[in-house]
């Protein structure tokens, strides 16, 4: 078995993490690959010794890999989908970070998850991700195109609203008078969208989420589209420019770019732990089992 290794950052609380890990990897013969930033972190701060074999792009990352393993909170795994791509290797979070929405083993039963990781006792859950195109074409984005949570549109430098001209298979849609506009995939339904108010999807829910945000279109609401829609985008305001954001990541564009966005024709499988499902994590991290008459 072989496994590759992302994390992002090192805290004196995840030392126990990282040494079951090893510990349990090594004892079993599993081959690790590690991020080379953070096994430079991990050699810093003397937590391993041993040599390792290190990835330092997605190229790197291949189908000889069962799986990779993500230690840190939802950012540090939205990072690991840009090493991970088309190659359809599988994600598994162990959460060294807050929320951990998306990193799903927390630290406590790191053992009994990864037994069931060699057992390959997991299955997995395809997430849809979304592709932004820019015309006329953008270095920032050419680079790294594509999102898990949601592509975002927002003002840039100043207080005024921004006027984002939509359409939806070219037909014309709205145009939004807000602070911005998100479009979010069923995996960031539960992310920025659903702070603007939007609906959650269950991950496996073929459709997208149209959010905007602040609008002031006061009629205007958040909208479920099927995920095959070509959504196209202009944006205009008081400034010559505004943010693109594309999970963690922003660029700033022109406003005579025209953005289309499409669902990416490859998925990245994430790990589902028996046990440990969709609805189980919106009760226990949304905390909708909260309600004291449950
Ligand atoms: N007002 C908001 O809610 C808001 C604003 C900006 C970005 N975000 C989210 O943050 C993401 C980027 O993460 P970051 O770490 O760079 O920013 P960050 O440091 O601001 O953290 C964002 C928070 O959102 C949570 N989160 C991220 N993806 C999630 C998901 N799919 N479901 C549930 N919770 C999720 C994370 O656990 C974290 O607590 C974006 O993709 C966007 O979804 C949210
Ligand atoms: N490998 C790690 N070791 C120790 N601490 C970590 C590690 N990864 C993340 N953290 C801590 O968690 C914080 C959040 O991590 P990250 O950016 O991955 O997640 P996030 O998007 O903020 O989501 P979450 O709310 O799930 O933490 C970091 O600022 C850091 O303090």
């Amino acid at each position: 078995m072989k496994v590759a290794i992302f994390g992002q950052y090192y805290q004196n609380d995840t030392r126990p993490i990282i040494r079951d890990i090893f510990l349990f990897f090594n004892n079993n013969n599993v081959e690790l690959v590690i991020e080379e930033k953070f096994l430079k972190i991990l050699y810093d701060e003397e937590i391993l010794k041993k040599e390792y074999k290190t990835f330092n792009d997605f190229k790197c990352l291949n189908s000889s890999f069962d799986l990779l393993i993500s230690i840190g909170g939802d950012g540090t795994i939205l990072r690991a989908a840009t090493y991970i791509r088309d190659s359809g290797i599988p994600i598994l979070g162990i959460n060294a970070g807050r929320l951990g929405f998306l990193a799903k083993v927390q630290k406590e039963n790191i053992e009994t998850f990864l037994q069931v990781v060699l057992k390959k006792e997991y299955t997995l859950s395809e997430r849809t991700l979304l592709s932004l195109e820019c015309n006329p074409e953008n270095e920032q984005i050419n680079e790294l195109n594509f999102a898990m949570n949601e592509v975002t549109v927002s003002r840039k430098d100043t207080t005024s609203m921004i006027t984002i001209d939509t359409s939806l298979n070219g037909e014309h849609l709205n145009s939004y008078w807000a602070d911005g506009l998100i479009i979010s995939t069923p995996t960031g339904s539960t992310g920025y969208s659903l702070s603007c108010g939007g609906p959650v999807l269950t991950p496996e829910v073929k459709g997208l989420v149209i959010t905007p945000i602040a609008p002031h279109n006061l009629n205007a609401r958040p909208l479920v589209i099927p995920d095959d829609t070509e959504i196209k985008l202009k944006v205009s305001g008081r400034e010559e420019q505004y943010l693109v954001s594309l999970d963690s990541r922003i660029a700033t564009l022109n406003n005579n770019a025209e953005l289309i966005i499409r669902k990416t024709p490859f998925k990245i499988n994430m790990v589902e732990i028996p046990n440990e499902t969709f609805l189980k994590t919106l009760r226990n991290k949304l905390l909708w089992g909260e309600d004291k008459r449950n």
